[in-house]
């Protein structure tokens, strides 16, 4: 049997909404596979009840199908569903990942970036790269129709989940249809601002770039305590906080030392609200490993 561990991700970062996307050092995914007649699907972990088991309706039923893989795949879920931080997307880039190797199929790692968004499409409708390109490639991700830009970037993170359910699907129904021309100019400015802070490994770039005013101020309102979770965060030493993915999770980027106290102010801020949370203290990470 194959084992594969695929991390969560944190995708869109504020200003790169279904482009950008970094690989967490935690929590993740482990996915075991072995060749079969037809694909079975055995879930455990966090969440697993939510989960179904049946190949249509799990994102790893899409992979094995585009890869003409049939296996026995049994998934023990670290990354809990339906929490912006990559859920569905871990399990899919473990598939895509083990049965290339399981099938000897040679496909590249950008290669599999598109063939383990199928299984996005499965669960939100739209088969957005954003959340699998890191969770295969690692590092942080610019994901787009011509492939994937990758660097390995070392940025300590904060990412906080609180007991609330939100689906991509219904995250992404919220998304405006059009933005202001300064509201574009003023995205082009912050994303570029990340995309430099990847590079340089600066935080305080990373977090200003982070800044989002067309499709975070939507979502929003799905996440009770959101404004006052990132407030407390910024007053922290937070250089940056945003929606993950499609929430609820809240994402602050920050330097080392301020790392532990970001988090129990994110914590005590949701608590504050009567929302349970959990917080991860972690880090931009590599990508899917094989055992
Ligand atoms: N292998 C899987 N892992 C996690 N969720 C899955 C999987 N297969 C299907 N799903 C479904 O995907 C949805 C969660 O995905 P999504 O809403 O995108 O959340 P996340 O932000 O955590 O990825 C749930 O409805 C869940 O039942
Ligand atoms: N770009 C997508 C990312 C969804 O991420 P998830 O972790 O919530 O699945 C979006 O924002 O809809």
């Amino acid at each position: 049997m194959l084992t594969v561990r695929a991390p969560a991700t944190s995708a869109n970062l504020g200003s790169g909404f279904d482009v950008f996307g970094v690989a967490l050092e935690r929590p993740a995914d482990v996915v075991r596979l072995e060749k079969a007649d037809r694909v079975t699907i055995e879930m455990t972990g966090a969440g697993s009840q939510y989960i179904p088991e049946d190949p249509e309706k799990n994102t790893v039923g899409a992979v094995a199908d585009a890869l003409d893989a049939p296996a026995r795949i049994q998934i023990d879920k670290g990354v809990r569903p339906a929490s912006g931080l990559g859920s569905s997307a871990a399990s899919a880039a473990a598939a895509a990942v083990g049965l290339n190797e399981l099938y000897d199929r040679g496909y590249s790692r950008e290669e599999l970036v598109p063939i383990a968004a199928k299984g996005e499409a499965v669960v939100s409708g739209d088969a957005h790269d954003d959340n699998v390109a890191p969770s295969i490639m690692g590092g942080f991700t610019i994901a787009t129709d011509k492939g994937v830009t990758q660097v390995d970037a070392d940025i300590p993170l904060v990412a906080c989940l609180p007991d609330i359910v939100v689906s991509t699907r219904d995250a992404r129904n919220v998304v405006p249809e059009t933005a202001r021309v300064d509201q574009m100019v003023e995205t082009v400015g912050n994303a570029a601002a990340l995309t430099t802070g990847m590079h340089r490994d600066d935080p305080e770039l990373v977090g200003r770039g982070m800044h989002d005013t067309v499709v975070t101020p939507a979502r929003a309102k799905l996440i009770d305590g959101y404004e006052q979770v990132r407030e407390a965060a910024l007053a922290a030493g937070a250089t940056g906080v945003t929606i993950s993915g499609a929430g609820p999770t809240v994402i602050a980027a920050c330097a080392e030392k301020d790392r532990r106290k970001i988090a129990s102010t994110m914590l005590d801020a949701f608590g504050e609200r009567g929302v349970d949370a959990r917080v991860y203290q972690t880090r931009i990470g590599g990508g899917a490993e094989v055992f």
